[in-house]
């Protein structure tokens, strides 16, 4: 039985953030992810999930500064201390939000900085973040992102997350599989997704070009949910597209 998360830092743009919750349980939805509700005390954000009835499926480490640009701390050497104790924060809203997983942002690459570096850097930082997760039983997740919606973003492949992932060496660190943006990298995706389904904690769907929802671009969702079937697929599956036109009339894809 396929589950789908809303995404509510896309889905759901006309309501501010705390009433998307209302929302998508209107909808249907039982599980919300998005990319971070820091600016919000954790006891609030479990109140309005347990009022909804919802299950926190995913949010990100803390991100940076995002209105500056920023996508992700993890790989940059100066801001190490910040992200080990973002760790603790993650860790804090996941114990009272009861979210199970929690997603790693590497962050982009300044212009001219030492990329091996940044890797090393990234890798270390994922070694303390997975040991740190996995005694507070959460899995930390590591997400490839397309470099035409976010040029100079570190990891962009899934050849590219499985050579981190060796690297660090641990079992607690897993793959957010994005089929957007893995569709504009690379393509192959189902068989992708059944060679790499062991590592996968978390997918998330969205049509391509435009990233609006499933049946509006070029990838066979419907294949896809079937192949997630097939596969005996338990995870979440996170709806994080850019509503064509209302997010409410948006959900012609959900299977039957
Ligand atoms: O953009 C994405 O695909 C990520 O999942 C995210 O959380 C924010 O960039
Ligand atoms: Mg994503």
């Amino acid at each position: 039985m396929l589950r789908f998360s809303a995404n509510l830092s896309m889905l759901y743009p006309q309501h501010a953030f705390l009433d998307r919750f209302a929302a998508a349980a209107a909808d249907g939805f039982k599980g919300v992810e998005y990319v971070g509700a820091y600016d919000y005390p954790a006891t609030q954000i479990a109140d309005v999930l347990r009022e909804n009835g919802l299950t926190q499926a995913l949010f990100n480490l803390p991100v940076g500064d995002w209105v500056a640009g920023e996508r992700g701390i993890a790989c940059l050497p100066e801001r190490r201390d910040e992200f080990r104790s973002s760790v603790d924060q993650a860790i804090g809203y996941a114990y009272e939000t009861g979210c199970k997983q929690v997603n790693c942002l590497a962050g982009i690459a300044p212009s001219g900085a030492d990329r091996d570096e940044l890797e090393t850097t990234l890798v270390s930082n994922l070694q303390f973040a997975a040991a740190r997760f996995a005694d507070a039983g959460i899995k930390l997740l590591l997400e490839p992102i397309n470099t035409k919606d976010m040029p100079g973003y570190l990891i962009n492949t899934t050849d590219h997350y499985e050579a981190i992932a060796a690297r660090v060496g641990s079992d607690n660190l897993y793959l957010q599989y994005d089929f957007y943006h893995m569709q504009i990298m690379q393509g192959d995706l189902i068989r992708t997704l059944e060679r790499l389904q062991p590592r996968i904690a978390h997918v998330q769907i969205a049509d391509n070009p435009g990233r609006h929802e499933p049946g509006t671009g070029e990838i066979n969702y419907a294949n896809i949910f079937t192949a997630l079937s097939r596969l005996g697929y338990a995870g979440w599956i996170g709806a994080e597209y850019r509503p064509s036109g209302d997010t409410s009339s948006s959900f012609g894809w959900v299977p039957e």
